[in-house]
């Protein structure tokens, strides 16, 4: 009996491995893709990936390999780094559902927002969107500007009072200190007709929690930081969930400290619509939507408790620390080109008068529709500076991506398309693709505002995204929701900001770095470790109308 079973048990051991053997060779492999050589086979190019600077090695491997790269993720998998255009739309627009965020991505998405939208996949997710959608669209993001504008004049009143205390009536602020705090404040109002109070208030607890929760739990990562997050991937799921909630871990402690905090405002908040629909009183902020939804007999239009909590979580994370930085991104670039700032504001004062003319004091949409260089300027900055840089994907069944222009495999042959196996994973690279030379010109790595006023300043090789041909919002199924309210809160604080201020360059801010930490938020060459800096001295703008006709 004994012999029979050890018999059994060899031959089982050598079908399994005749089965890995068969598996791994008849498998559909993408190894004659070019790409970077790696000497770990432990982390392959990870290290390099996450330990650059945000978009750093994308350029690099584009440059040399083209847009689409084979790099080696651990134990020798292979990975697609895809900047090619024709690709991203396939994968995010034609096939979206197909292609759906690997399951440890999900996992830190389930960590920083819970349960909602972000980490949603399949049918769960089509229901959140169904559910979010209405409190989205083009007219509520528009009805919101006047909200926006309030935000950013208490944010520049908060700038006034620094610079009135000073000698030379200018002074150094570090801008995603207050950027944050102001689009806290912006996101609250706007999504949950709620006041965080972070501007006024530096104990705020949420903005406190908040503040660097990116560098803190996501940058500067480890080569081991890099392994966990790697084998993340092969852990089952229970113990997975159960590790992100208990495993003692200080950097995962901000993330827990402060899913409990926004959790416990967000049940608050729902408290409060509740009790407000029941008394018939019908807001129109996203919050207020949402609860209604939820209590309509369509189960297709209803979250779970767990899954509302979450989508409040969502909105702020997403919403506000995203906004923040893009706006940092775009008063670096103004710094760096005064003459650039100089022709936005003189845009904005034009405007100015001409709104006062008709007898108005506040900006509207169609005065920022009507000025060309805004648009201009804040399009260049969310191409170069896409604060979501990378998004991760993974194929549900074998499939084959299609390319805009044929690339040469290490075979020698030419493909116009690439065909990968069911579970192949892919890095959707953003940064890459706004950097496309064939769609934004051979100037795609400077920043320069014309492309966008020029008429053949931008070829659109495929439709892509959903505002400027970019993907910095992505596009397709899971494109960013908050794009339009994303647009109208930077326009509203860029032309409060510029048309009160002057903005110049520091010597920190000229050691400025792109840090990759899940956003990307700019941080200080050197001093990394204080999370996001951008020192920019900040003045009152003349209003010696001479410098301005
Ligand atoms: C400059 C600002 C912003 C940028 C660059 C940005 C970028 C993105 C990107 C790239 C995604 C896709 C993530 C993925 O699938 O992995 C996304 C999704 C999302 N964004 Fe934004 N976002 C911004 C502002 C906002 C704002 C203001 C809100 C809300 C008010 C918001 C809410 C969301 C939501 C709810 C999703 C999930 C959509 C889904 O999965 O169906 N975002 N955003």
């Amino acid at each position: 009996m004994d012999s029979i079973s050890s018999f059994a048990a060899i031959g089982l051991i050598i079908l399994l491995v005749l089965v890995g053997i068969y598996r791994r060779y008849t498998r559909i492999s993408i190894a004659y893709i070019p790409g970077p050589p790696s000497d770990s086979f432990l982390l392959g190019n990870l290290p390099e990936y996450f330990q650059s600077q945000a978009g750093e090695a994308d350029f690099k491997w584009q440059e040399v390999y083209g847009d689409v790269v084979r790099i080696k993720a651990s134990f020798g998998e292979d990975r697609l780094l895809i900047s090619d255009p024709k690709a991203l739309q396939y994968i995010h627009q034609t096939s979206g559902y197909r292609w759906f965020k690997p399951k440890e991505r999900r996992e830190l998405s389930r960590l920083v927002s819970g349960r909602g939208i972000l980490w949603a996949y399949g049918d769960d997710h089509k229901r959140h969107r169904k559910v979010m959608l209405p409190g989205f669209g083009g007219p509520e993001a528009k009805s919101f500007v006047p909200l926006f504008s309030a935000c950013a004049a208490r944010l520049a009143s908060k700038w006034m009072d620094l610079i009135a205390d000073t000698k030379d009536q200018s002074t150094i602020v570090n801008i995603p200190h207050w950027a944050s705090r102001a689009t806290l404040d912006a996101i609250g109002e706007a999504a949950f007709d709620y006041q965080f109070g972070a501007m006024d208030n530096a104990d705020n607890a949420l903005g406190n929690a908040y503040a660097n929760l990116f560098p803190d739990t996501f940058g500067s990562l480890s080569k081991g930081d890099i392994f966990k997050q790697t084998i993340m991937a092969h852990i089952p799921d229970r113990l997975l969930v159960w590790l992100g909630d208990y495993m003692p871990n200080k950097k995962m402690d901000h993330v827990r400290h402060t899913a409990r905090l926004a959790t416990s405002v967000a049940k608050d908040l729902v408290d409060m619509k509740s009790e407000e629909l029941l008394q018939g009183k019908g807001r129109r902020d996203v919050m207020s939507l949402l609860v209604k939804a939820n209590a309509s007999e369509n189960t297709k239009t209803q979250l779970t408790l767990e899954e509302l909590l979450a989508q409040m979580r969502v909105i702020i994370m997403a919403g506000h620390e995203t906004t923040a930085n893009t706006l940092s991104w775009a008063l670096l670039e103004l710094s760096r080109h005064p003459e650039m700032q100089v022709r936005l504001r003189q845009e904005i004062r034009q405007m100015e008068r001409t709104l006062r003319e008709r007898g108005d004091s506040e900006f509207t949409t169609a005065d920022f529709d009507s000025m060309p260089y805004l648009g201009a300027i804040l399009k260049e900055t969310l191409r170069v500076h896409p604060v979501a840089y990378t998004v991760y994907r993974e194929t549900s069944n074998d499939d084959v991506i299609p390319l805009s222009k044929p690339i040469r495999t290490l075979n020698g042959d030419m493909i116009t398309e690439i065909p990968v196996p069911a579970g192949q994973k892919i890095l959707s690279s953003i940064s890459g693709y706004n950097r496309n030379k064939e769609t934004f010109g051979p100037d795609a790595h400077t920043f320069n505002p014309e492309r966008w006023l020029e008429p053949a300043g931008i070829r659109k090789i495929v439709p892509l995204g959903v505002y400027g041909n970019l993907m910095t919002f992505l596009g397709g199924v899971h494109a960013c929701i908050g794009w339009r309210f994303a647009v109208q809160e930077l326009q509203s604080f860029l032309v409060e900001l510029i048309n009160n201020f002057e903005f110049t360059l520091t010597d920190d801010a000229k050691k400025i770095r792109r840090e990759a930490c899940l956003v990307m938020v700019p941080t200080v060459e050197g001093e990394v470790d204080k999370g996001a800096q951008l020192p920019l001295r900040v003045s009152i703008a003349s209003r010696d109308d001479d410098n301005y006709c």
